[in-house]
Order: C-alpha cells, then structure tokens, then sequence
C-alpha cells in the first residue's frame, strides 16, 4: 500500500458527502460511525455506509471507523461491516495492548490514539500484529488532556511525538490528526507542515477544502526532487573519488542521507 497522505474523514449520515468523496482525490477514505454521527443516526449510518461499500467507485482504500467496544452499537456495526468487507477497520480511542480485538475480518486495523492511557500505549499497540497504522485523535486527547490551545500545537507536542517514535519503531503508517476550522486555509496548512515536520506520513481531513493541501504538503515537490538528485551526485562523485563519506556544500552526507534521497525519488518518480 502506498503511503496515505491525504485521507478523508466522511460521516456514514452523509449520503452526499459519501458520494461527494469519490470525486475529492483523497488517498484514503474513512466512512465514520462514531463521533461524526449522532446516536438517533447510527442505524441509518450503517445502511449508507453498507450501501457505498456495495457500490464502490471510489478508487483508493475505504475504512470504517466503528464505535468503540462497550458502546450500545458495538454488536449492530460489527453485523454492519460483515455486509461488505471495507479495505481496513479504523477503532476510536484504543487504550491497551493484547487484547483480542474481537472484530478484525482479517482487514487491516487502523488504531486511533486519543486517550491519554492510549498515548502511554502507543509502543505496544503499534507492534501489535495485523495493525496497519496509528492515528492521532487531538479533540479527544486535548479533551481528556485538560490542555488548552496553544499555537504549534506545543502542549500536544510530547503526545504526539511519542505516537510517531511508537509507529516508526514497528514499522506502521502514523496519521496526525484532523483540523477542525475548515475555513482556516492557513492555519490547515501550517499545521500539515509541522505534522509532516514531526515525521507523520500524512494528515486525517474532514472536508473537501483540504484534501489537495495535505496531499501536496505531504507529498514530494519538485524541490523535494531536486534536491535528492543533488546529493545523490555528490554522493556518486565522492565515491567514484574513493570517499567512504562526502559533504554538499559542506554538509556532511552518509549512508543514511542517500537511503532518503532515494526514497523520494522513488515516491515522486
Ligand atoms: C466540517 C463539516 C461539518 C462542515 O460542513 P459544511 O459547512 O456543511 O460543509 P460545506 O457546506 O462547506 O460542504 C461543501 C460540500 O462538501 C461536501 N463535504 C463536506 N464535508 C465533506 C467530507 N468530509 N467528505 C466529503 N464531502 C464533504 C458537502 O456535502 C458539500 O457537498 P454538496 O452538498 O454536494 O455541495 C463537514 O465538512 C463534515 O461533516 N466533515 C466531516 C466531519 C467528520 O467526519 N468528523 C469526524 C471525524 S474527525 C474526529 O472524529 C476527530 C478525532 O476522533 C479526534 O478526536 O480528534
Ligand atoms: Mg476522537
């Protein structure tokens, strides 16, 4: 699977958005049963999201966020995805490690990471087997945090760090959270920036608008491009010079760099 870095957040009681999101370019969709969709709509949630799977035509993977173990839709969503197999299951504020997760229809399980307990798990639940990613949830975090907001995101700094060291250490896709001012365009894209700073492969949206921005911002430019290729001249010549280690412009280039270099040039062609 290639990496996420675009990936739409779409409540199952929205039949226009559902079939809107077809047509948005994101790379990933998740079909939401849970906090975006309120109790008296969960049944008909379902019905939609069972619907769409049926139907198809959207191109990229489509998961299914569920309500959480121990909710009053936990039984009625399980029959629910047995309706069609979505491409992954996404489960809202995983907390512990080892525990037989008891719906997984061998699809990929997508954990999201919004609980305190679930921060302090992160490590456990990310090396756990048939877990495709981690994904940040900050409204529940902040919430159960008690922090407040602050610019750059700096009292969620610590959590969410610990969430990428936590995927990155078993090998997982992470995913920073959604932002939630849809008309902020600035604001969305500073915060993609930073995610992408941090090390997160991509960004959860929740509407239309910013779908192309974290696709792009996370995405290889041309600069992104230029510059690989430039170090990895510099590499080519400082060996063909009998160099175990070179510099570009007095930066110092190892193994490391030119693993990196590489990649993005096999992301961005
Ligand atoms: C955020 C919204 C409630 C804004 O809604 P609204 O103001 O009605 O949007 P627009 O009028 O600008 O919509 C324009 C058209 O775009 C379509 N649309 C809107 N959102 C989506 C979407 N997510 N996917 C696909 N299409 C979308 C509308 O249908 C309009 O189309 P048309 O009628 O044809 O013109 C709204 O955007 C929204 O509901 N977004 C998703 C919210 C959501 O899923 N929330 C839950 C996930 S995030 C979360 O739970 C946080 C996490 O757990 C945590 O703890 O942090
Ligand atoms: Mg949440």
């Amino acid at each position: 699977m290639k990496r996420p870095r675009s990936v739409l957040f779409v409540p199952g009681d929205k039949p226009r958005a559902i079939a809107k999101a077809r047509t948005l370019g994101a790379d990933m969709i998740i079909l939401d049963l849970e906090d975006a969709v309120a109790p008296e709509h969960k049944a008909q949630a379902r019905d939609n999201i069972c619907a769409a799977l049926r139907e198809g035509g959207f191109g990229v993977p489509v998961l299914v966020r569920l309500n959480g173990p121990g909710t009053a839709w936990e039984q009625e969503d399980q029959q629910a995805v047995l309706c069609e197999k979505p491409d992954g299951l996404v489960l809202p504020k995983v907390e512990e490690a080892g525990v037989p997760r008891s719906l997984t229809l061998g699809v990929p399980l997508w954990l999201m990471i919004e609980t305190p307990r679930g921060v302090l798990a992160a490590p456990d639940l990310a090396a756990e087997q048939g877990v495709a990613g981690l994904i940040v949830g900050s409204n529940d975090l902040a919430h159960a945090l008690r922090v407040r907001a602050a610019p750059q995101r700096s009292p969620l700094l610590y959590a969410l760090s610990a969430v990428v060291l936590a995927a990155r250490a078993y090998g997982k896709y992470v995913l920073d959270s959604v932002y939630n001012d849809v008309h902020d365009a600035e604001g969305f894209e500073q915060e993609c920036r930073q995610g992408r700073e941090l090390g997160f492969d991509g960004k959860t949206v929740i509407h239309p608008s910013q779908v192309e921005v974290a696709r792009r911002i996370y995405g290889v430019s041309e600069a992104d491009t230029r510059a690989a290729l430039e170090l990895l001249a510099a590499w080519d010549r400082g060996r063909a010079d009998g160099l175990s280690i070179t510099t570009l412009r007095g930066r110092m280039i190892e193994e490391m760099h030119v693993e990196a270099a590489r990649a993005v040039l096999g992301e961005g062609g």
